[in-house]
């Protein structure tokens, strides 16, 4: 069922009802587990992952330790930031003008940069916000790793370890954040409080429409919604929250090594009418800088040639950040037909 937004935040947008994205129960038998994988990467670029194996002790504790840097004065927060590139950044998002309802915490995945930024994110405690992130990261890592290996088992890539080894390089240029979106509280006391709340205001964009740039994305939310998915241009999906499970997504880098079979889909998160704020912990998973992104032989045939040049992770980064948040970049990577550098 598609329903007319109530408060759009474009003309002709269109919100459709919640969907169950495809939820995957990573116990399940391995092959069937790889077909559901690939499956759910042609059609929805997002899936859900359950029985992840990641502890539930470290999930918490990562939780706990985000919402007790959210929940200091600004001023203190600041000391953080800015998060130009790493840090607490509160609005601005990026470095080219997008702004949004979200506070957050941006920080590569490297020890010593977890190290050197919680001095300032955690004073009292630098060594426990390192130490749980460091955990944090180690487990999300494992799991990215086994999703990129059932993806090329069930591409039948023979190289099977082909993207999960972009993804452990010591070198690797892999992020983490966390976002922190303000609750209704914020404009409660402006409001005619007897009619009750849509459950999304759609004026208010927490993080803007966008895709990831990485190879994959792992998501964990806490339960309340704001996570839209667009399947189809001008209409936006919302996802229920689920703080069982991981949301994972494909990124612009997976969309291309795969020839566009997967595909990375734009996505944003608004802010809901709910007394409580929305917390999100995203891993982008990607390669080391040098790292070349191409496509193996297996994804390409003759009824599907090469859609996209090879490039540098350091490349594709570079016109990443010099584009906006909004900004479509891997069509920049498309082969023309007649470039003379290209074959097939
Ligand atoms: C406006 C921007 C913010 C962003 C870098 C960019 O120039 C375009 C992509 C943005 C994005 C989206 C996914 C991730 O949240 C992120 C960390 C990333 O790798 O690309 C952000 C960048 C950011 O916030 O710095
Ligand atoms: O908070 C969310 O649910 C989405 C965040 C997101 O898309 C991002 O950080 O790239
Ligand atoms: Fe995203």
């Amino acid at each position: 069922m598609v329903l007319a937004t109530p408060n759009p935040i474009l003309r002709g947008e269109k919100v459709e009802a919640n969907i169950e994205l495809p939820t995957i129960d990573l116990l399940g038998e391995r092959s069937e587990v790889s077909r559901q994988i690939v499956k759910a990467c042609e059609e929805f670029g997002f899936f859900k992952v359950v029985n992840h194996g990641v502890p539930h002790d470290i999930i918490s504790k990562m939780e706990e330790e985000s919402l007790s840097f959210f929940s200091k004065p600004e001023a203190q927060k600041q000391l953080a930031g800015p998060a130009k590139p790493f840090g607490y950044g509160c609005k601005t998002i990026g470095f080219n003008g997008d702004m949004g309802e979200v506070e957050y915490i941006l920080l590569n995945t490297h020890p010593l940069s977890i190290a050197h930024h919680s001095k300032t994110i955690s004073s009292n405690n630098p060594t426990k916000f390192s130490f749980t992130v460091s955990w944090y990261i180690e487990a999300v890592k494992g799991l990215a790793c086994e999703i990129l290996d059932l993806m090329a088992d069930g591409l039948r890539v023979s190289d099977t370890k082909l993207f999960s080894r972009l993804i452990k390089d010591s070198d690797s240029d892999s992020l983490f954040r966390l976002n922190h979106y303000p609750n209704n509280d914020y404009c409660s006391k402006d409001r005619d409080t007897s009619s009750p709340l849509p459950p999304y205001d759609h004026s208010r964009v927490g993080f803007g429409e966008h895709s990831d740039p990485q190879i994959l994305t792992l998501l964990r939310s806490n339960d309340v919604g704001g996570l839209q998915i667009s399947l189809d241009d001008n209409v936006w999906v919302p996802v229920a929250p689920d703080p069982t499970a991981f949301c994972v997504n494909v990124g612009d880098v997976l969309q291309a090594m795969t020839n566009g079979r997967f595909v990375s889909v734009r996505h944003r998160a608004i802010v809901t009418n709910s007394h409580k704020s929305r917390l999100s912990m995203a891993y982008f998973a990607a390669p080391a800088l040098n790292a070349l992104i191409s496509v193996p032989k297996e994804v390409v045939t003759a009824e599907k040639p090469r859609l996209y040049r090879p490039f540098t992770w350091a490349e594709y980064k570079r016109t990443t950040y010099s584009l906006r948040l909004g900004d479509t970049r891997l069509n920049l990577f498309r082969i023309c037909k007649d470039d003379p550098q290209v074959s097939n």
